[in-house]
């Protein structure tokens, strides 16, 4: 996948007369592999990822990706770009509620224009590599927190995304769960791939190649990690 990053990004937000800056200033260059962003609540770390990802548009600054500048697509532009090249985890799930756990996986090829065949056998193929085969008829309700969560990165595995945004993953799973869903996106991460994931959880973070701190809406520190590739036998 073609370079990302991230210039001079800046994202102030209007609350009645007064102005909050949610990000400043941020420049990185973020590298393939794992990167967990880390910093106390209200540091920034969602601003950030929302604007990685093209959801929200800087006050200042731009996310390039290669030679495309996200601020110069339109809000369809970079809805497509989302659909052919990324992949998002959410703390909550996420999962459609009157779709099976089968059709949540293959929701994302339906909107990249699969067709049914094709879609319903990659979503069959992810959800067996998450160990979910034979939950595949199950709404989610009929799922376990875990369950749901793997469903998610099925759903955000399936299109084979090279970025990967992540955002507490496993803020609401228990401990082994937790290792279990974070496993499964780790494994994801070879070669030109990039997994990009906001925790608070040191433990988590312990496993991406460099961790960035964000204080008060800046870059810190970027830290490098003791987990390396060859760790995660990539
Ligand atoms: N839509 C908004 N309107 C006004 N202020 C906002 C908005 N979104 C975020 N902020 C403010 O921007 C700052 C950064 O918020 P952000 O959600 O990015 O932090 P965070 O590090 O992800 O926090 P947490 O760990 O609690 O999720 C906070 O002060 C927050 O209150």
């Amino acid at each position: 996948m073609a370079d990302l990053e991230a210039l001079h990004l800046t994202r102030r937000y209007r609350q009645g007369d007064a102005t909050v800056t949610a990000l400043e200033d941020f420049t990185y260059r973020f590298p393939t592999g794992v990167t967990a962003v880390v910093g106390p609540s209200g540091s920034g770390k969602t601003t950030l990822l929302n604007l990685l990802a093209g959801f929200d548009v800087p006050t200042a600054g731009e996310v390039r990706y290669g030679a495309v500048r996200l601020s110069q697509l339109g809000e369809d532009a970079r809805a497509e770009l989302r659909l052919r090249t990324m992949g998002f985890v959410f703390q909550q799930f996420n999962l459609v509620p009157t779709l099976t756990a089968l059709e949540n996986v293959a929701f994302p090829l339906l909107l990249a224009g699969w067709p049914r065949p094709k879609r319903l056998e990659r979503a069959r193929e992810v959800l067996e590599a998450v160990g979910l085969a034979h939950r595949a008829d199950h709404l989610p309700t009929r799922l376990s927190g875990g369950e749901q969560q793997r469903v998610a990165i099925a759903r955000a595995l399936a299109p084979d995304p090279p970025l990967v945004f992540a955002d507490e993953p496993t803020g609401n799973l228990d401990s082994a769960s937790g290792e279990r869903v974070l496993e499964l996106l780790l494994r994801h991460v070879t070669g030109e791939r990039r997994l990009i994931l906001v925790t608070h959880d040191p433990r988590v973070a312990a496993h991406a190649e460099r961790v960035l701190r964000l204080e008060d809406g800046r870059l810190a520190e970027v830290q490098a990690s003791q987990a390396s590739s060859a760790e995660r036998g990539r």
